[in-house]
């Protein structure tokens, strides 16, 4: 990436976390500190953090790079609003509800945006994947045809507002924001991701999250 490219953090942050049962997740802490807390901290970096929140939530003290906005219904719609505004040449999409972030992975997904404008870091499918049918054992899948996605998701700022235009012309709701440049015509390349950066979503993930949290200054890059 050219030196003088600036980036924009954008951290949806705005969920209930409804699967974790603890309340808004951003504000659930591992390690002592908030889920956006370690998120924040990750991206200290970057010329500006631009962060989803509840409409309940009080914003919290943060860096002077940070920014804080009301999140909207689902997770595309709060990017959308991170996205309007936002200045850097490049955008990093990261959940709030990713507290582990890989230095190596940024570095592989800036190398890649540069070169096609819209990277996203996968991790291999480590066990057998099934189609269960009415709760019973299904047809197997070939899990090598397959990947897990994780974030940050890193986009030239304007491709990623014109799959955001498209999506609210077409009605097009997605989980994450590469399929709506995917939608747009556009390749998405994908970078090695790290299994690390798992999505805290269920509450015996909170165990692994505190795990970890407990190693993290000492990580390898
Ligand atoms: N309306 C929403 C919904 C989700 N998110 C954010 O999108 C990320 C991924 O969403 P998820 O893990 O599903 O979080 P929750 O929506 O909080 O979880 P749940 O679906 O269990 O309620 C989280 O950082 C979450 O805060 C958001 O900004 N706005
Ligand atoms: C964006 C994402 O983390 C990529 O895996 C994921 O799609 C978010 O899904 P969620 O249902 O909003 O947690």
């Amino acid at each position: 990436m050219p030196p003088s490219t600036t980036v924009s953090v954008l951290v949806p942050a705005a969920g209930q976390g409804t699967r974790l049962g603890r309340g808004p997740k951003a504000f659930v802490r591992v390690g002592g500190r908030t889920l956006l807390e370690w998120v924040l901290e990750a991206f200290a970096w970057a010329d500006e953090v631009r962060v989803a929140l509840p409409p309940e939530a009080e914003p919290p003290a943060a860096p002077a790079n940070v920014r804080f906005l009301e999140g909207g219904e689902e997770r595309q719609e709060s990017v959308a609003r991170l996205l309007q505004g936002a200045r850097g040449d490049v955008v990093l999409v990261h959940d709030a509800a990713r507290p582990f972030v890989v230095p190596a992975v940024v570095d592989r997904l800036l190398q890649a945006v540069a070169a096609g404008g819209a990277a996203v870091p996968v991790v291999p499918v480590p066990d057998t994947l099934i189609e269960p049918e009415e709760g019973r054992y299904g047809p197997a899948l070939d899990r090598g045809r397959y990947a897990l996605v994780q974030t940050p998701q890193a986009f030239f700022r304007e491709l990623l507002a014109e799959a955001h235009q498209l999506a609210r012309a077409r009605g097009l709701l997605a989980t994450d924001e590469a399929q709506l440049v995917r939608a747009l015509g556009y390749p998405v390349e994908l970078v090695p991701g790290d299994r690390r950066m798992f999505k805290v979503t269920f509450p015996e993930d909170l165990a692994l999250a505190e795990a970890l949290a407990r190693t993290w200054d000492r990580r390898p890059v």
